[in-house]
């Protein structure tokens, strides 16, 4: 707020009259709060009276609006302002007087303003200029004011130099100048603002002013705070009492307010609770109605039944009560003692039950524990038994490899027995074991002992299995035969030929021969059959177009071979079959009195086995002869007569001649008189020490046959002790060509 305003202005002292009560509480506030300052004295922002003589300041710069009522003071101004207007500045009232009047050194009467730091700039200002302009600059501005009837602010203030002289200060403009006795109007020195103050509360005028307030309004204790104010409102006590009971009742409305809505607050608070447990209450409310309307319904439920019931009641007559049976004091006694007994036998059965409950489970348990240990024992003993059996399976492989390797080494000739099915009841033989027979003949029982003995239940593929292992071998290159001998209609066709659904070992030797040539990959094998017969001491090729072309036997070394016969090759099993058939109907057979079918002659079936080692180069050379031989027969109990009984002449012979060499190598003599028929002749290469042989000895267990079984079980077991030497493998070695080396 600057010091500028113009007293005699009133539109603008009223514009700003508004604006100087509102900042009033500012001015105050600001004085308190910069106390402190320079001197320990007052810091007030400078709100001066306006002067507008030079030497007399008098005028206020406070409006006074038309029609206010005022303070006696007040209108005293008033006056003393009128005067002004009209007469230029002259001395003032009393009170005016006591302002102006010399209070210290008869120095000439001001209202004292404290100024704070800010005046020192104005000062700095002031003590770089030319005294005189300043002194020009007042009294211009004196002038000028007059002329123009304009008031000029012109602040008077007084200055309390520490040497005790007071000295009346005008500022106007930003220009402080003090009044000196003899020079006049002289401008305010800077160092004098460190070396006094000015001072306003030793004038009585001021001080009185501030009591009267103080008095008026006992709240205000701070005179600083009541001086800015009476400075704001010219000093006049009424006009800031006026103020400050404003500013008092608008903070205390203002206090009111605060605490009324602070009570306002807490109402809407309290109303919000409160309208919640309005809401909970409704909520009750309608709950209990709900279960008071449910109770009202019970309620003329029942009532209903009731009523029902009484209307029941009321039209059935009343039901008679039964009599109240007599009571019998000692029959209760009974009773209850009886009772008693039960109860003490039921108890004692109870616990009996219990005992008897926990021993079976403990029985159960032992009995479990028993059933565990015996699983235990059985999985046990099973894996031993396992065990045993691999082993013995193991013992028994091994111990036929030996067996089969002694025969081979010893050359013996390996003799299996085949008992036929018997059709009578009436049965000679008992197959005691697998390498044992016994015949009984008169009550007598003779035993003999075989590689292998097949009881009449023995299958085909058990018969074949038996053989497997000396048939494969000629696949090496060995010379392997087996012969089938045995009385007429003893089984020896079956065995070697057999049905065509349950063929024998003829087939099932070529067929598994064939599936072992199938298999190694790196020899190429080649199989060829022929088939031929001894028939009345001459040969036959019967798979020849014309059997009955005459053939002869040829000799050369060890080597016997028939020149012309006819020889098939075998790729498949349907070969097979083919070329069987093809000999079967060439055969000789013929019905005799034993045999409805009996092969009037001796077969020899010879499979040759060449195998060609692609790797090797080894050649193998292997036959397989496989004989099925003419039944030895009684003329007598066959009866043969004719051309059968020629046929038998001649198979008797044949048989005599084998049983003759098989004599000679039995006793290992020197001539083996293998030319004494066909059939000898041309096993000479099965029987003379390089080839393996196996006899079939096919008996029949009628006992009407007996004399015949017994004699060829005999002939089986001499055979047996044949040793026909090393059995040698046939293989020759291609010569390697250059390019192979
Ligand atoms: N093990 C057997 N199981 C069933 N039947 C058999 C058996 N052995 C032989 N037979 C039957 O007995 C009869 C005579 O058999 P087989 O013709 O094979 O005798 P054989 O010894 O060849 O006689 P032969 O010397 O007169 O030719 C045939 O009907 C045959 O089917």
């Amino acid at each position: 707020m600057g010091s500028g305003a113009s007293a005699s202005d009133p539109k603008r002292d009223t514009t700003e009259e508004t604006v100087t009560r509102e900042q009033m509480r500012e001015d105050a506030a600001q004085s308190t709060s910069h106390q402190g300052d320079r001197d320990g004295g007052e810091r007030i922002v400078r709100r001066d009276s306006v002067i507008q003589s030079e030497n007399h300041p008098v005028v206020e710069d406070k409006p006074i609006e038309s029609g206010e009522t005022n303070t006696e003071e007040t209108e005293e101004d008033l006056k003393q302002d009128q005067k002004s207007q009209s007469q230029g500045p002259v001395p003032d009232d009393a009170s005016r007087d006591e302002i102006c009047s010399p209070e210290v050194s008869g120095k000439p009467p001001s209202v004292v303003v404290d100024v704070d730091s800010s005046e020192a700039s104005i000062s700095e200002k002031e003590g770089n200029e030319d005294p005189e302009e300043i002194r020009n600059s007042f009294k211009t501005t004196s002038n000028e004011s007059t002329i123009d009837n304009e008031e000029v602010p012109l602040a008077f203030e007084s200055f309390l130099h520490r040497n005790g002289i007071l000295y009346s200060c005008f500022c106007q403009h930003g220009h402080r100048m003090y009044v000196d006795e003899s020079k006049g109007l002289v401008p305010f020195p800077m160092e004098w603002y460190d070396e006094g103050r000015f001072w306003e509360m030793n004038i009585d005028f001021v001080t009185q002013r501030v009591k009267k307030v103080m008095e008026t309004l006992p709240g205000l204790v701070d005179q600083k705070e009541i001086i800015a104010a009476l400075r704001q409102c010219n000093y006049d006590p009424d006009e800031v009492m006026s103020h400050l009971e404003k500013d008092r009742m608008i903070e205390d409305l203002k206090q009111k307010l605060h605490t009324k809505e602070n009570e306002l607050e807490k109402l809407f608070q309290r109303n919000h609770y409160l309208e919640q447990d309005s809401r909970y209450l409704a909520d009750v409310v309608q709950h209990l109605n709900q279960r008071v309307a449910e109770l009202e319904a019970d309620k003329q439920e029942a009532r209903e039944k009731i009523r029902a019931l009484l209307n029941r009641r009321s039209t059935k007559a009343p039901a008679k009560l039964p009599p109240k049976p007599s009571v019998d004091h000692e029959h209760l006694r009974q009773v209850s003692r009886l009772t008693h007994e039960l109860n003490v036998s039921t108890k004692q059965l109870g616990s009996t039950v219990r005992h008897a409950l926990v021993d079976l489970q403990n029985h159960f348990q032992q009995l479990r524990e028993l059933v565990e240990k015996m699983t235990e024992a059985e999985q046990h003993r099973v894996l031993e038994q396992e065990e045993v059996r691999s082993l013995y399976m193991k013992e028994a492989l091994e111990r036929k490899t030996l067996y089969n390797k002694l025969l081979e080494l010893q050359g013996n000739i390996r003799v299996f027995c085949r008992c036929r099915g018997n059709t009578s009841s009436n049965s000679c033989l008992e197959v005691s074991s697998e390498q044992e027979i016994v015949v009984i003949q008169k009550g007598g029982k003779k035993k003999l002992n075989f590689d292998r003995v097949y009881s009449p239940n023995s299958t085909q593929e058990q018969v074949f299995e038996g053989t497997v292992p000396i048939i494969t071998s000629c696949v090496d290159g060995y010379n392997v035969c087996i012969l089938a001998y045995g009385q007429t209609g003893s089984g020896k066709t079956y065995t070697m030929m057999g049905p065509k659904n349950n063929p024998g070992v003829n087939i099932r030797s070529i067929r598994e021969l064939l599936s072992i040539c199938k298999n190694r990959e790196n020899v190429t094998y080649t199989l060829k059959v022929s088939m031929l017969e001894i028939y009345n001491d001459s040969l036959n090729d019967l798979l020849a177009n014309n059997p009955n072309n005459h053939l002869d036997i040829r000799t050369q070394g060890k080597s016997v071979t028939v020149p012309g016969l006819t020889q098939v090759e075998v790729k498949t099993e349907d070969d097979i079959l083919h070329i069987m058939d093809m000999g079967e109907k060439n055969r000789k057979i013929a019905s005799t009195k034993m045999n409805i079918e009996s092969s009037r002659s001796h077969l020899i079936l010879t499979l040759t086995v060449v195998g060609a080692d692609g790797l090797s180069g080894v050649t193998s050379h292997g036959t397989l002869t496989l004989c099925d031989l003419a039944g030895s027969e009684r003329i007598s109990k066959t009866e043969a007569k004719g051309q059968r009984l020629v046929e038998a002449a001649a198979i008797n012979k044949s048989l005599t001649a084998l049983g003759q060499v098989f004599s000679a190598l039995k006793c290992n003599a020197i001539h083996v008189p293998f030319r004494n028929s066909k059939l000898t002749h041309l096993l000479q290469p099965c029987l003379c020490g390089d080839a393996k042989a196996c006899v079939f000895v096919n008996v029949s267990p009628d006992a009407r046959n007996v004399v015949e079984t017994l004699s060829t079980l005999q002939f089986g077991s001499s055979i047996r002790q044949v040793a026909l030497g090393k059995a040698t493998q046939h293989v020759t070695s291609t010569p390697t060509t250059k390019q192979d080396k």
